[in-house]
């Protein structure tokens, strides 16, 4: 992967993570065996739905007013849908969660294993490494290199999840060409990763079992609940059908009572589904796929999106163009991203009991 890297991208489909949440019993976050939560509220109930009190929400029409689909007469349009202060008051829970690890004598910690030159890799792994020591977590990158062999890779993984003093592993993707992560990833413990791509969560968040969920899925949902977006009853159209986002992401929405379409390179007429979708989530890795014309006016966008521009600035899948069409959309950067990282950090802290 060059000019273009995502979180998930489809052409890079080999990463995965997960994590559920209920909108009800069993809730998700939960790696097995007892064990803490994953990054999410107990008591079940999704939070964020409705808050009280008419403050207009983004993506959500006030009082029988107009739907996604109609004209938005007067209704203010273009809202942001911003992660960085919802980012800031995840690791700011993190950061209690983790000093009281600390002083307990069981400090938590992440691995992030890389085996990657790809640049948008990088910068998430200086980006993870810099929020966990803000936030009292021990980071160890071990990098493997881009020839490490798959035999090299899931060994690593394995003496990692034998390791006691380790609570959190993430696989960064890409990985060298061989290696899949689907693969790989049934190396990570379970109750170890972090980042939802051991087959196992992934399949435990399509049962609704407690499992991790990938980190920038999570992120989608959480970043709506968070602006009070609704989400029951809504048709919300994913595109891109990666194992790190767009399937997690489609399960997590199905599980607040969306009704899901998945669209992908072989949707035949892209824009006619995607043009249906009262919330829209382009998880693709694609600059620019995603133009005013695939919105219905009125839509919520989530663009998930963090492809590398031809003048180095991180753009989108979503031409921000789109964003005059929408009733709201996420902006890239300061939209997913900071999610993302912030809740790769809380399921850390899940995950070493906090
Ligand atoms: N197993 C795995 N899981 C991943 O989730 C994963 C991965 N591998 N490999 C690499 C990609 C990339 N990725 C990003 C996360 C956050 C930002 C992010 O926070 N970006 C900032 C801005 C960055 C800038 O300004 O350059 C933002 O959106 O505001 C970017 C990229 C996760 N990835």
């Amino acid at each position: 992967m060059s000019a273009e890297a995502v979180r998930g991208g489809e052409a890079s489909a080999g990463r995965s993570p997960d994590e559920v949440r209920q909108s009800g019993e069993t809730q998700a976050g939960q790696p097995q065996g007892g064990q803490p939560q994953a990054g999410q509220p107990q008591g079940g109930q999704p939070q964020g739905g409705q808050p009280q009190g008419g403050q207009p929400q983004a993506g959500q029409p006030q009082g029988g007013q107009p739907q996604a689909g109609q004209p938005r007469g007067g209704q203010p349009r273009g809202g942001e849908l911003s992660g960085r202060e919802q980012a800031a008051a995840i690791r700011a829970d993190v950061a209690e969660r983790a000093a009281r690890l600390t002083a307990e004598g069981r400090p938590p910690r992440l691995a992030v294993v890389t085996a990657t030159e790809d640049e948008a890799s990088a910068w998430y792994v200086r980006s993870i490494v810099n929020a966990a020591g803000k936030v009292g977590i021990e980071c160890d990158v071990v990098d493997l290199g881009p020839q490490a062999s798959p035999e090299e890779i899931r060994g690593r993984l394995e003496a990692l999840s034998a390791d006691d003093h380790v609570n959190g592993i993430i696989l960064q993707t890409p990985l060298p060409s061989g290696a899949k992560l689907e693969d790989l990833a049934s190396g990570i413990a379970p109750a170890k990763d972090v980042d939802g791509a051991n087959p196992l969560s992934l399949g435990r968040l399509a049962a609704g079992l407690p499992a991790f969920a990938p980190a920038t899925a999570e992120a989608v949902v959480r970043i709506l609940e968070h602006h009070g977006v609704e989400v029951a009853g809504r048709h919300a159209v994913v595109v891109g059908r990666s194992t790190v986002v767009g399937k997690p992401a489609a399960h997590l929405l199905l599980d607040r009572n969306a009704t899901v379409t998945v669209c992908h390179s072989r949707t035949a007429d892209l824009a006619a589904v995607t043009v249906t979708g009262d919330i829209l989530v382009a998880a693709v890795g694609r600059a620019g796929l995603i133009t005013p014309e695939h919105v219905r006016p009125g839509a919520v966008v989530v663009d998930v999106g963090t492809n590398q521009a031809e003048d180095g600035s991180l753009v989108g899948d979503v031409d921000p163009a789109a964003a005059a069409r929408a009733s709201a959309m996420t902006p890239v950067p300061g939209g997913v991203g900071p999610v993302t990282t912030a809740l790769l950090l809380l399921h850390t802290v899940r995950a070493a009991g906090g």
